[in-house]
C-alpha cells in the first residue's frame, strides 16, 4: 500500500484523454457531454424549503452549530472565518488567470497518469461514459514545478497566492477540526497525531466550470463524496454546487458573499464512527457564466491509520471500519469509487439500515 499521497495512484494509473479540454469555444452540447437526468430529483419533495445550515465562526455556540450540522446535513457553510476577503479575491483571480490560458499552454502541466498534481479532468471522470463540463488544477506540495511549465516567464505571482491561501486554509481547517471533533467530546489527547499545528495534509483543487451552451443536460462535477477528512470550498457568485439530502433529493449551496462550504469527507465519517455523514455533492454548469471554485482537501498526514475514535466505540457502537490511511484510501477510491467506503468497513450497522453513507447499489454519479 502506499505511503505517500503522492504515490496513491502508482498502483491504479489513469489514462484520460485531457486533450478534450477545449470548452470556451463549444457552441453546442456534443453528445459524450449530454447527460441523462440532470435535473430530476427522485427522491425529492418539491415542497420541501430545507436548506444547508449558515453558522457565524465567532458566535459562542459555534461548536454545538458545527456538531449539529456534521451530523444532521454533512455539510454547512462558515461567516466570519477570518479569511480576508482579498485573498479570497486573489485565488479567484489565480484561477482565473490559468483557465484562460490556451489549451496547448494548460495541457503542459497535464497531470500524468499516476500522478495527484497538475491540470486535467477530474480522477472521477473513468467511473462515468459521459464527459464533464470541467476543467482542474490540482496543487498538492509545491506548484513551482507546474506554475513554471504555464508561465515560464512569471510563475511566481500564482505560487505566491497559492501559498497564502493553503496558509490560511490550513489555520482555517485546524480550528474547525476542533470545532467538529470537540463537538464529539473529542479531545487532542485523543486523536494523537492532531495534536500540533500543520499536521495536516492538503490537496488545492482549483476547479472551473465555463459557460455552457445547454447547462440542463450537461454535468460540471458528476456526485461523489470527497476522500477528505473534510474540505474547504469557496465558490465564485455562480451558482452550481449541489448537496444531496435524504428525502428531499439534490438542494442548492446558494454562494453567499464571503462564505466558504464546509462538508464532510469520508476519513471524518470514519473518524466519527459514522456520526457524521460524508455529503454526497456535484456541481452544475450555468448557461452564460463561468463558475470557478476552490476546494481545500483536508486530510491527516499521508501515514497515519484513521480509525473511529475509541471514545465513540463501545459494546453498543463498535467499531464501523477498519483502520486506513488517506493514502491507500485514495488508492482504493481511485479503483472502486463509490464502493470505496464500503470496502473499508467493518460491520453493518445494529438497526440493519443501510449506512447513509454506503453507495453500494445507490446512483451518486
Ligand atoms: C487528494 C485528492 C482528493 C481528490 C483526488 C485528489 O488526488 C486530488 C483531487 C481531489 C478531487 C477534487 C474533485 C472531486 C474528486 C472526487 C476528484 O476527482 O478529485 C476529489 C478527489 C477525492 O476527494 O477523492
Ligand atoms: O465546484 C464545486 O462546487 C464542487 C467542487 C468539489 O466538489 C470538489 O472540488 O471536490
Ligand atoms: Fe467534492
Amino acid at each position: 500500500m502506499p505511503s505517500r499521497i503522492s504515490d496513491a495512484f502508482k498502483a491504479h494509473p489513469l489514462h484520460l484523454n485531457h486533450k478534450h479540454l477545449d470548452l470556451n469555444s463549444v457552441q453546442e452540447l456534443p453528445d459524450s457531454y449530454a447527460w441523462t437526468g440532470v435535473d430530476e430529483n427522485p427522491s425529492g419533495d418539491s415542497l420541501i424549503t430545507e436548506s444547508v445550515p449558515v453558522i457565524d465562526l465567532t458566535d459562542p455556540h459555534a461548536s454545538e452549530l458545527v456538531g449539529h450540522a456534521c451530523k444532521s446535513w454533512g455539510v454547512f457553510q462558515v461567516t466570519n472565518h477570518g479569511i480576508p476577503g482579498s485573498l479570497l479575491d486573489d485565488i479567484e483571480s489565480a484561477g482565473r488567470s490559468l483557465f484562460s490560458l490556451p489549451a496547448q499552454q494548460k495541457l503542459k502541466a497535464a497531470r500524468s497518469p499516476d500522478g495527484v498534481a497538475g491540470y486535467g479532468l477530474a480522477r472521477i471522470s473513468s467511473f462515468f461514459n459521459k464527459l464533464m463540463w470541467y476543467e482542474g488544477f490540482t496543487i498538492f506540495g509545491s506548484p513551482l514545478e507546474h506554475a513554471r511549465q504555464l508561465w515560464p516567464q512569471d510563475y511566481t505571482k500564482f505560487c505566491d497566492v497559492t501559498e497564502e491561501f493553503e496558509k490560511e486554509m490550513n489555520q482555517l481547517a485546524e480550528r474547525l477540526m476542533w470545532l467538529m471533533l470537540g463537538s464529539l467530546g473529542i479531545t487532542k489527547e485523543d486523536v494523537n497525531w492532531a495534536g500540533s499545528k500543520g499536521d495536516f495534509k492538503a490537496a488545492l483543487q482549483l476547479n472551473s466550470y465555463p459557460a455552457c451552451p445547454e447547462p440542463d443536460r450537461a454535468m460540471g462535477l458528476a456526485a461523489h463524496t470527497d476522500s477528505s477528512l473534510f474540505t474547504i470550498l469557496y465558490q465564485n457568485t455562480v451558482s452550481g454546487l449541489q448537496v444531496q439530502r435524504e428525502g428531499a433529493g439534490w438542494i442548492t449551496v446558494p454562494p453567499l458573499p464571503g462564505a466558504l462550504v464546509i462538508n464532510v469527507g469520508d476519513l471524518l465519517h470514519i473518524l466519527s464512527n459514522g456520526v457524521f455523514p460524508s455529503v454526497v455533492h456535484r456541481a452544475l454548469v450555468n448557461r452564460t457564466k463561468h463558475r470557478l471554485s476552490v476546494a481545500y482537501l483536508c486530510g491527516p498526514p499521508a501515514s497515519v491509520p484513521i480509525s473511529p475514535v475509541p471514545k465513540l466505540v463501545d459494546s453498543s457502537h463498535p467499531p464501523l471500519y477498519r483502520p486506513v490511511t488517506w493514502s491507500e484510501y485514495l488508492c482504493t477510491k481511485a479503483k472502486h469509487f463509490d464502493k470505496a467506503l464500503s470496502l473499508v468497513r467493518l460491520c453493518m450497522p445494529r438497526n440493519g439500515f443501510i449506512d447513509v453513507n454506503d453507495h453500494n447499489g445507490v446512483k451518486v454519479g
